[in-house]
Order: C-alpha cells, then sequence, then structure tokens
C-alpha cells in the first residue's frame, strides 16, 4: 500500500474516473474534482502530495492552478494534462512549475509508470532535505562493539526487535551505554531500513516547539507560520523515528504520542484532517519510567505501549569483559581519524580500565581514550 494521496482534476468524468481507478489499484489513495472550486477545496482538505491536473476546467484555468498550488505547498507534485498538448503550453507549464505535461489521448500504464518515477523522486528529495537528521544506509551493527555474553544478549534482542512487526521499541541503559547505537542498528536491519531514520531529542526541544517538530503545521497556523511544514513523522514516513529522552517528554504531548501509537493518525499544528503515521517508534531513556509513573510524570497508558518490546543496555561496569575490544575498537578508529600509531594499552592501564565503574560508560571510554 502506497501512502501517498493524489488528487485527480478533471472535468471529463469518464477520464477522471479511469485514473482514479487506475491509481487506486495501484494503492494510492485518490480523490477528485471536475472544477477548479471543488480541487480548491479538495487541495485544502485532502492535502495531496501529487496532483493529476486537467488545464482546461469549466470555472478555472488548470495553469492559475497550478501556480495557485506551487505558492501554497511547493513541494506537491503536478502532472498537467490536456487535450492540446503543444509545445508553447508545455514549456509555460513546466516554467510554472509543473513536474511533467502529458496530452491526451494518453496510455494509463504510462501514466502509473511516471506517477510511480516522480513520487520516488519527491520522497528522495524529501529524505536529503533532512540529511542532518537522516541515517544513510551503513552497516551500524558493525559499529556495536562487544564480547560479554550480556552484550551478545543485546545483539540478539536488537535483531530480533528489527525484524519483528513491532510499531513501537524501548531501549533503556544509563547515559552513554550505546541506546541512540542500538536504535539506529533495529531501523538499519529492519525492512524500514531504505526509508528516513530521523532521531529526536525530546529534552532538547522547548515544549512549546516539540509537537510543531514532530508533527509539522500547516501555513497560518502561528504567526510565523508562512508555509505549510512536514514535521518528523512526514519526513520518516516508511523509516523510523527514534524518541530519544523520551522520559522528558511533556505530560500534553506524551498524549498526544499515545493517540499516535493508538491510531497510526496525527495532525499537523493547525491542521483539520489526519496524516497517517506510517513510522515504527523507537524510544529511549536513562530514566526510570516505572518510578516517574509513580510521580505521576510519565503516563502509565503510554509506559505501557512502549513497553512492548524492551532492550536492557547494561552499564559498562557490569560488562568488563567487553573492555578489551572497546578500547581495540576506539584505538583503531582513532589512529585512523589522526594518523596515530598506538599499538595498545599497557598490562597495568588495562588492568586500571577493567576495575574502574565507567561513571560515563562507552562514552567515557571514547573520551578517555581521545588523550592517548
Ligand atoms: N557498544 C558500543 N560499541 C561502540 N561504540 C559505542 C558502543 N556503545 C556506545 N558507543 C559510543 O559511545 C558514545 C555514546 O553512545 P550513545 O550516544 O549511543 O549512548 P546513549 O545511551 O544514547 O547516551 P545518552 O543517554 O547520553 O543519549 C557514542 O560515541 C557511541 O558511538
Amino acid at each position: 500500500m502506497n501512502s501517498e494521496r493524489i488528487l485527480v482534476v478533471d472535468d471529463e468524468k469518464l477520464i477522471n474516473w479511469s485514473l482514479v481507478e487506475m491509481l487506486e489499484d495501484a494503492g494510492y489513495m485518490v480523490d477528485s474534482a471536475t472544477t477548479g472550486a471543488e480541487a480548491r477545496s479538495k487541495f485544502a482538505s485532502f492535502q495531496p502530495e501529487m496532483i493529476l491536473l486537467d488545464i482546461a476546467l469549466p470555472d478555472a484555468n488548470g495553469m492559475e492552478l497550478l501556480q495557485e498550488f506551487k505558492e501554497q505547498d511547493e513541494q506537491v507534485m503536478i502532472i498537467m494534462i490536456t487535450a492540446n498538448a503543444d509545445l508553447d503550453s508545455t514549456v509555460k507549464s513546466l516554467k510554472l512549475g509543473a513536474d511533467e505535461y502529458i496530452g491526451k489521448p494518453f496510455n494509463l500504464d504510462v501514466i502509473e509508470h511516471r506517477v510511480r518515477q516522480i513520487l520516488d523522486k519527491r520522497r528522495l528529495k524529501k529524505q536529503t532535505t533532512t540529511t542532518k537528521r537522516i541515517l544513510r544506509r551503513q552497516n551500524d551493527f558493525d559499529q556495536l562493539v562487544g564480547s560479554s555474553a550480556k552484550m551478545i544478549e543485546v545483539f540478539k534482542m536488537t535483531k530480533i526487535c528489527a525484524e519483528s512487526d513491532c510499531k513501537t521499541i524501548l531501549i533503556l541503559g544509563e547515559s552513554g551505554t550505546g541506546k541512540e547505537l542500538v536504535a539506529r542498528a533495529i531501523h538499519m536491519h529492519s525492512s524500514r531500513a531504505d526509508a528516513p531514520f530521523i532521531d529526536v531529542n525530546c529534552a532538547a526541544i522547548p515544549d512549546n516547539l516539540l509537537e510543531n517538530e514532530l508533527f509539522g503545521h500547516e501555513k497560518g497556523a502561528f504567526t510565523d507560520a508562512s508555509q505549510r511544514e512536514e514535521g518528523i513523522f512526514e519526513c520518516a514516513d516508511g523509516g523510523t523515528v527514534f524518541l530519544d529522552e523520551i522520559g522528558d517528554m511533556p505530560l500534553a504531548m506524551q498524549t498526544k504520542i499515545l493517540k499516535v501509537i493508538e491510531t497510526r493518525r496525527y495532525r499537523r499544528v493547525g491542521g483539520r484532517s489526519n496524516l497517517e503515521a506510517n513510522v515504527r517508534i523507537v524510544t529511549a531513556t536513562n530514566q526510570d519510567l516505572p518510578a516517574l509513573v509513580e510521580q505521576g510524570l510519565f503516563r502509565g497508558d503510554l509506559y505501557y505501549r512502549l513497553n512492548v518490546m524492551c532492550i536492557h543496555l547494561p552499564p559498562l561496569r557490569e560488562r568488563i569483559d567487553c573492555i578489551p575490544s572497546l578500547v581495540e575498537y576506539f584505538i583503531g578508529r582513532l589512529n585512523a581519524e589522526y594518523g596515530k600509531k598506538v599499538q595498545g594499552l599497557e598490562k597495568e592501564t588495562m588492568a586500571y580500565l577493567k576495575q574502574y565503574d565507567w561513571p560515563g560508560n562507552v562514552r567515557d571510554c571514547v573520551i578517555l581514550l581521545s588523550g592517548l
């Protein structure tokens, strides 16, 4: 099932119907309009990602609608359809921002193919505009180093979670134990690996901005909202949203996340229509969630929903068998990065590291070895 919404605008009922049927059969969510007025109203309520737009409508000029829709949402993809395909109008519509221009009569298979290609391109563009937060495909499992029995359990559990259908996964562990690395590994080993992974630190974003960051907003939703903007859930469509420091999420936002998990739907800030949340939600915290529930700081029902599959990362002091492999890994990485030639550690140093209590866990290990 494709989650993209496509609006078909054509006053010729048979053409309109056949396009709708073909796109629905291809798995898209489709709505249609036969006039300019209806197209404007459906554009606002249905919020399509793509529009198939006839140029000659009884009450409107398709070129004007094209301009209008692109002004309101520069990311909407528009395929112009016309009975009088000529070079002039093709060039004009492409200049106005049309993504494709198709003349009638057309072949439905050709249209389906172009729709898929254009939507693929859009998805790719969306991913590259969020590169800062998106993990590109790489072997992240290999970045998780550990040879102790406890870490081998973690690897197994990470793989089970990644390959499961479970829509929420909780990762627990002290700060610096590798929760983010595990979240990334879950994504990379899941069927969602080709879609984005986007991480959000719930503690770092002010309470009043978190909803906007996660769900996006409509044009005019607040004073500075001059354009509709997609939120993280929309950008990560088909992929994974990693909500780090979930224990710090404000209660009001917890209620909204719970609703998304229960209904798989959400609304942009200021929006009136529901959007589908096609993401896996991985959450992590170093806090004691049951204690927070007890204190009324965390919703018990949300904790229950998040805790379906849980990975617990043990502190480094409880898996000292991992220390030699971590040391070897980080020395290798630092040598490569800074052109150093550190061979290894003296026996006494290693013995000291094994009895150190590592309050900052693996993060401390990185810091300590950088000083070599
Ligand atoms: N098993 C591991 N193998 C290799 N590197 C690791 C491992 N665990 C953690 N690290 C490294 O330690 C640092 C901290 O890891 P990470 O950010 O994943 O921890 P965290 O538990 O999410 O921390 P916080 O709770 O503070 O966000 C990172 O540089 C990470 O690459």
